[in-house]
């Protein structure tokens, strides 16, 4: 499976915030997407999985254009995780199972509560299922979004920031489950994360966005400091560690941070 996205433009009214955004993503690849607060991560991520309409360009699976893909058909492509998501007073195992409506005829079967059942517990989210989703904390919360998203079975997995309210090792267990979800079921994953070290860690790919164009696509171990420097306005050093290149902003030009 490929996903292909090609000369996609789009603007909010007469602004313009993504303009010829092009890069493929492959089966079994993570692919994260980089740059600066208010560069347009988000927007793509919505206009791939067709909350938005672009302006111009193509999403294309396979080669096939979505752009008049039925809104249940594409739901069986994309499972998106927004950024922000207003928790309902649903139980977590019923907002969960909610992911399933892509694939549920007229009734709920034994098949469905079985799946939602096994994205549970690999999210160690069994301990809440009866739970209220407004009685969650924020991590908890997160990761209900995210298994609501794993139910649906897409091909793609659109994540807008899926740690930002995990703590260290929540983060570290939410990636490596990515990872093998992407192993096991060979499905894609294109999201955004701002913590430019755990990206660097995980990702198969680097997209980085500045104000709305593609301006590097690279591997992890080819995102040089100048690179890095380049698109967030400040000036890094990119050091080997454990492995992976780690990035340590360089502080020493600008007011200290400590007294
Ligand atoms: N509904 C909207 N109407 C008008 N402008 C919007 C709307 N949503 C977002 N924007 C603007 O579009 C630009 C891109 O926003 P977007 O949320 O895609 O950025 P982002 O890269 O995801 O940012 P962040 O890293 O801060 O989450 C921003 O300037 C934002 O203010």
């Amino acid at each position: 499976m490929t996903l292909s996205i090609s000369g996609l433009s789009f603007a909010y009214e007469h602004n313009d915030i993504l303009k010829d955004v092009s890069f493929s993503l492959e089966q079994g690849q993570i692919v994260v997407l980089l740059g600066p607060n208010g560069t347009g991560k988000t927007t793509l991520l919505r206009a791939i999985n067709g909350i938005l309409r672009p302006a111009m360009g193509t999403v294309l699976l396979d080669g096939r254009s979505l752009a008049s893909c039925p809104r249940r058909d594409r739901a069986k492509i994309f499972g998106y995780v927004p950024q922000r998501d207003e928790p309902q007073h649903l139980t977590v195992f019923d907002a969960v199972l909610l992911g399933r409506r892509p694939h549920i005829a007229w009734t709920v079967k034994k098949e469905d509560v079985e799946k939602v059942g096994t994205v549970l517990r690999a999210l160690s989210l069994e301990k809440f299922s009866l739970r209220f989703l407004d009685e969650l904390s924020g991590g908890e919360f997160q990761k209900v979004v995210l298994a609501r998203a794993l139910v649906q079975e897409p091909k793609v997995l659109l994540l807008d920031e899926p740690t930002s309210s995990l703590d260290l090792k929540n983060q570290i267990d939410m990636l490596r489950t990515l990872r093998q979800i992407v192993q096991e079921r060979n499905v894609a994953i294109l999201m955004s994360i701002h913590d430019l070290n755990t990206s660097l860690r995980v990702a198969d790919r680097l997209i980085f966005l500045r104000d709305g164009v593609v301006c590097a696509a690279c591997r992890p171990a080819e995102a040089t400091a100048d690179l890095i420097g380049d698109v967030y306005g400040l000036p890094v050093d990119v050091i080997a560690h454990d492995g992976a290149p780690l990035v340590i902003p360089r502080l020493q030009s600008g007011p200290a941070l400590r007294a």
